[in-house]
């Protein structure tokens, strides 16, 4: 019925995007397939006090990218709380590759904590376990080693594999999701002695809350951009009363400060965090200088957010208009969806 010059917008429903002042697509490839994802892509937004990042993966519809976004506009438009350290502790990321690529990561990356990727397809028990023996060769005995399921397992699968992937690690540190489910995470949990980590259950969540509730978990797994933000992501942590682990959605430098932030500000960190992953992607948008690179097992907290060099914004800037429009018209919709909730 309405239409034309009797539709009026609602008052007090606000544009959340009115703040943005430029937004920038880019295109970068990964240097390892992860997940699934072999080019990251994503927005940087500009606003009054810096740059933000809306990169939500493909696999996230329009209602799940609105903490995203909110994310991403709590960059450009707001402060960060007061850091408590100088430096985060990182885990190096080995992607499902074979054992001597495995190897090579972890001896480059001078870290004293590896996250390995497992259950990558079906049938790979075999492979995981070289490839954690290989880790473990490399880091040394005093190193810990977490294993990554993403939720691959059913229930007995999982504390089958976990018990063998244990022994081939000489110990795990923890296994993050290892199956879907809240239920499936606290049936484990009772029947192995590894930690379980939870991060699919808090990052994909509706109520983040729940696997603590349920003590199916004894780590967090907490990422801000998926999270809606440093301020919540910090409230959800105070909230959940687990121990918590930082780690990227695989941003570029702009996104990865944010998760940093984050990182700095918890009131404990009892674990490395996953944040040394710009190494995964071919390229940045922040220059060498300014970028959140580890060095020797730890990521530098920086005194100001990084801001994007305006000829890496044109290096990674899509070659084809298909996909700039596709971003333009997702941030769109995701902004009504964040403006119609607010
Ligand atoms: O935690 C890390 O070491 C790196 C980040 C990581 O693994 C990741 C990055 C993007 C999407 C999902 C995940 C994941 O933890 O499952
Ligand atoms: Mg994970």
């Amino acid at each position: 019925m309405s239409s034309g010059s009797t539709e009026f917008p609602v008052p007090g429903k606000t544009d959340p995007l009115a703040v943005v002042e430029s937004v920038r697509v880019y295109v970068i490839p990964m240097r390892t397939r992860f997940r699934g994802i072999i080019v990251r892509e994503g927005m940087l937004l500009r606003g009054p006090s810096g740059w933000g990042e809306f990169c939500p993966f493909d696999d996230y519809g329009d209602a799940a990218s609105v903490p995203w976004l909110a994310a991403a506009l709590e960059q450009c438009t707001g402060a960060w709380p007061t850091p408590v350290r100088t430096r985060i502790p990182i885990n190096c990321t080995v992607p499902a590759v074979d054992p001597n690529t495995a190897h090579d990561i972890v001896k480059r990356s001078g870290c004293r904590t590896a996250k390995v990727k497992v259950a990558d397809h079906p049938g790979s028990l075999a492979e995981d376990q070289i490839r954690v023996e290989a880790v473990r060769d490399a880091l040394g005995q005093e190193g810990a080693i977490r294993v990554d399921a993403n939720a691959a397992w059913d229930v007995d699968t999982a504390v089958r594999h976990i018990r063998v992937l244990d022994r081939s690690a000489g110990g795990l540190e923890y296994v993050e999701q290892p199956c879907r489910t809240v239920d499936e995470l606290a049936q484990v949990r009772r029947r192995v002695d590894v930690r379980i980590a939870a991060d699919e259950s808090i990052r994909r969540a509706d109520d983040p809350l729940h696997v603590a509730r349920a003590e199916a978990a004894d780590v967090a797994v907490i990422k801000c951009l998926p999270l809606g933000g440093v301020g919540r992501a910090l409230r959800i942590a105070e909230e959940c009363g687990l121990p918590c682990v930082v780690s990227s959605a695989l941003e570029t430098s702009v996104g990865l400060a944010a998760e940093v932030a984050l990182a700095a500000a918890l009131p404990e960190l009892p674990f490395a965090c996953g944040l040394g992953t710009l190494s995964l992607l071919d390229g940045d948008v922040v220059d060498s200088a300014a970028a959140l690179t580890p060095v020797d097992g730890f990521v530098t907290v920086p005194s100001e957010p990084p801001r994007p060099d305006p000829s890496l914004l044109e290096a990674h800037a899509p070659t084809d208009p298909v996909t700039a429009t596709r971003w333009l018209a997702r941030l769109s919709r995701v902004g009504s969806l964040l403006g119609a909730r607010s």
